[in-house]
């Protein structure tokens, strides 16, 4: 199956900043992929690149199979796309705005578009310039999706937003993956993320150090706590991936992949140490551990998390 979205070998600096390094990653069609990452990471590059709107310095991104260098206006006009902050024609109003982007696609666009913003509660007579912030994304993500791209790229869409308007947009992205589109969505929602990403990919100062099935990386991923009675006992070694470890005097907790829990629970038996508390953690745990210990640590190999880059759409 053709990915929907394909980066290879990416790079991309500003001066002396790295903000893509050789990253390399394909999305299957009917997925909803989350990229993740701390400020800066290089999702903003990432999307921009794939649109056409920025150049690689090496590598290669494509959309729907075009190249992002040599068909940009076809990606720009096949795909959905929401940036952060969209800018919009302030004198029209949310009808007006609506009627304008259709000369620009097949028939069927607007009578959609009015479908979508009836649905997100819009009034067409208001002017673009009086919405609110929650009102405008609503009106970007209408005209995002009214000619129903079979990809959507929304950087940050719900940013600054309020809880019920995120849910919109959230259950808009289900709807999309649900009739076999794709969704390629940049958030720091991380629990909103949660809620909808079938994959996530984890970007780390312009590296990809994950791309994982959601459920996959959470089924794998285990995280423990040990309190040792002591400062100066050693904690046992990990039976498994150590993704991260953190100490609070004689406190230790391990985030681990693929942990072997008997064998962990045995070694605390059999060196009388206290018995491991075992929870699964959420995908912000997650995050958080793998954020922190590249902090600690950026040269180790965080990338001991999977970076599988072509990930099956098993839904
Ligand atoms: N036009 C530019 N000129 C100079 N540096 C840039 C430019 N665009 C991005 N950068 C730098 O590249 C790096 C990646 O930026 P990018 O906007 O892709 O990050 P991001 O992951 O989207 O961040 P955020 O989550 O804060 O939006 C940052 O260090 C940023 O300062």
């Amino acid at each position: 199956m053709q990915p929907v979205v394909k980066f290879k070998n990416l790079s991309k600096r500003f001066g002396q900043t790295v903000a893509l390094n050789d990253v390399t990653l394909e999305i299957p069609p009917g997925v909803v992929c989350a990229v993740l990452g701390a400020n800066g990471a290089g999702k903003s590059t990432a999307i921009r690149i794939l649109l056409g709107l920025d150049k690689p310095d090496a590598g290669f991104a494509e959309a729907l199979g075009m190249d992002s260098k040599t068909h940009a206006l076809e990606i720009r006009g096949r795909v959905g796309y929401v940036a952060d902050q969209p800018p919009l024609y302030e004198w029209m109003t949310v009808a007006e705005i609506g009627w304008f982007a259709a000369g620009f696609y097949p028939t069927g666009y607007k009578a959609e578009y009015d479908k979508l913003t009836t649905k997100f509660d819009l009034d067409g007579k208001q002017k673009i310039a009086n919405l609110s912030k929650g009102m405008r994304a609503k009106v970007a993500l209408s005209l995002a999706m009214a000619h129903r791209p079979e990809l959507l790229i929304l950087d940050e869409p719900t940013s600054g937003l309020d809880p019920l308007v995120r849910r919109e947009f959230l259950e808009s992205m289900i709807d999309v993956s649900a009739e076999g589109r794709s969704v390629l969505l940049s958030s720091h929602q991380v629990s909103e993320v949660e809620r909808v990403a079938d994959i996530v990919a984890i970007l780390l100062n312009g590296k990809l150090v994950c791309v994982e099935r959601l459920d996959d990386l959470k089924r794998d991923t285990t995280e423990v706590a040990i309190s040792m009675p002591d400062e100066t006992t050693p904690p046992p070694a990990m039976p498994g991936i150590n993704l991260a470890h953190v100490s609070f005097g004689h406190d230790h907790v391990w985030m681990v992949r693929d942990l072997n829990e008997a064998q962990l629970r045995e070694s605390c038996r059999s060196a009388s140490l206290p018995e491991p508390q075992i929870r699964k953690p959420n995908l912000e745990d997650i995050l958080l551990a793998i954020l922190r210990e590249y902090r600690r640590d950026p040269l180790q190999k965080t990338a001991q998390v999977k970076t599988d880059t072509a990930v099956e759409n098993h839904g």
